[in-house]
């Protein structure tokens, strides 16, 4: 606006519009920064009638790990203009928003459109995709998936600052040029984490800040992966410098990484797609992020698991962030839960790069890594095992818990704006045939939540049965395929199936 004043190049209407809309910003700013303050009394056990305001918020702060709202001065209050012309305003710039968008989009090649139409389902095909976008599958899929949740308009996304991210993003993956640890794995679990959301119905449970915290978390959530373990890191540092190790202590040596790099990204204007949230949503995006990508380094699991389930089995409140990291986690070991298909070209890789390591550890005179010797590990062994005691874990678990966190917004017919919105251009649980499992639509539900004027909500407790029966028959089936390798022999990593990156399917 400043600009166009300078160069006396003003639409007076486009003007009024653009201020009621910095009005309406700085207001919601204002009743953000103003709203009463958390609840300290839990944590520190304090009494707020005898503690001044000032000093909860300073124990809050200092002696908790809550974030501490932005408090202004009552008399600072300024006069805004009426809600309806901020709402107005909002809209106008929603609008802009989409259509910079759709103008500066190049338009996708058929092959990729018709990809990206499997999005909802749990057998899209990430690698498909990878080739039809010559080697983009990230970037194609962040940009859809943010899109599709509306998160580019609501949260003033610039399109030139998301493509130059999503450019070093990919090139940060594939820096180290791993066979598993690339941006397909992280377009892949980016997918997932949406594919989950959706299908548990877990999505309708979350704010759009925390719809694009998950999808943040998962797309960077590899990000520079140098394809070794953490323990590859912490063990072999007496013979050779890790300097990840050094820098995080040991704790979470690559999760701390990815994380911190990632946000590091963001620190440059050209690339710093957060740069319209408000420091409140910032603060939260971030903090959810960090716990969700920390939380999916492996030796958190059954910590994880084991406090999620005890949650549930005591009827306790379920935590979001700690629901939302279990999904991340979830979507990152998901693809045993997939057809064979995909699981089938996704352990190769993953086996190649355990294997490169190993090679690296014979080189510098170390005992080699379980999993990691190339002339000796039970592959179909080891992925039966994964499944029946990782894999299917956890996504019992996530089907309990979104049972627990979505039955009561079923029974809740007050459907937001948002569900209604999102699920007008989504089919969920319309799926039939071999990858719906039970074959159970939305006419076998309950249909709930409809609004005047606007599609119902259509989520019903048959897409959640339909959800835990499809990755339980993809875990049986993938691990009836390992045993059948064992039968035959064929189920060590001189197996030419298991070998070297080379697809299976
Ligand atoms: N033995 C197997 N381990 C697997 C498989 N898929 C994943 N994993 C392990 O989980 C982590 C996932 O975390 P990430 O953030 O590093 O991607 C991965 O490193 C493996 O250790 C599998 O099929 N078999
Ligand atoms: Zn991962």
């Amino acid at each position: 606006m400043v600009q166009q004043l300078e160069v006396r190049d003003v639409d007076f209407d486009e003007l009024k519009r653009n201020l009621e809309f910095t009005a309406s910003l700085l207001e919601a700013l204002y009743t953000n920064g103003t709203q009463p303050s958390f609840d300290v009394e839990d944590d520190l056990q304090i009494r707020s009638d005898v503690v001044p305001v000032e000093v909860r918020d300073w124990l809050a702060s200092t002696f908790t790990q809550r974030v501490q709202p932005i408090r202004q001065r009552l008399e600072e209050k300024p006069k805004f203009r009426s809600i309806v012309h901020a709402v107005q305003a909002g809209i106008f710039v929603e609008r802009i928003f989409r259509k910079a968008y759709s103008t500066a989009m190049p338009d996708q090649p058929a092959e990729v459109i018709n990809c990206l139409r499997d999005l909802d389902r749990g057998n899209f095909d990430v690698f498909s995709l990878d080739a039809v976008s010559s080697g983009h599958s990230l970037k194609t899929l962040f940009i859809e998936l943010i899109i599709k949740h509306h998160l580019n308009s609501r949260f003033k996304v610039p399109i030139s600052c998301l493509m130059s991210f999503l450019c070093e993003l990919e090139r940060g993956y594939n820096k180290h040029t791993n066979a598993y640890h690339n941006h397909t794995h992280a377009a892949d679990v980016t997918h997932t984490v949406h594919c989950l959301l959706l299908r548990t119905g877990v999505l309708y449970w979350l704010t759009e800040l925390e719809v694009l915290a998950c999808l943040f978390a998962a797309a960077i959530h590899d990000y520079e992966h140098t394809g070794n373990t953490n323990n590859f890191h912490i063990y072999t540092r007496w013979v050779r410098w890790s300097e990840l190790a050094m820098i995080y202590n040991d704790r979470s040596v690559q999760e701390s990484h990815h994380v911190s790099a990632a946000f590091r990204l963001l620190q440059d204007e050209n690339t710093n797609i957060f740069m319209n949230l408000t420091r409140p949503e910032w603060i939260e995006l971030r903090s959810l992020v960090i716990e969700m990508v920390l939380g999916t380094d492996m030796s958190c699991h059954v910590l994880q698991v084991k406090a999620m389930r005890s949650c549930l089995q005591q009827h306790e409140c379920i935590d979001k962030p700690k629901a939302l990291s279990l999904i991340l986690h979830a979507a990152d070991i998901s693809h045993p839960a997939k057809p064979w298909s995909l699981h089938s070209r996704w352990t190769p890789r993953l086996m190649e790069e355990f294997f490169t390591q190993g090679d690296k550890e014979a080189e510098l005179g170390l005992s080699i890594s379980p999993l990691c010797d190339r002339n000796n590990t039970p592959v179909a062994q080891s992925q039966i095992a994964f499944m029946e005691f990782i894999v299917e874990p956890t996504f019992s678990l996530i089907s309990d818990m979104s049972e627990k966190i979505v039955i009561p917004l079923i029974q809740d017919t007050t459907c937001s704006r948002y569900r209604s919105e999102f699920k007008s251009g989504t089919e969920v649980g319309t799926e039939t045939g071999t990858e719906a499992g039970t074959e159970v639509g939305t006419e076998a539900g309950t249909e709930v939540g409809t609004e005047t004027g606007q599609r119902g909500l259509q989520w019903t407790v048959a897409d959640m049965v339909s959800f835990r029966s499809m990755w339980m028959r993809h875990t049986e089936e993938n691990k009836n395929r390992w045993r059948d390798k064992v039968k035959n022999g064929v189920s060590h990593s001189d197996d030419s199936e298991t070998q070297t990156g080379q697809d299976t399917a």
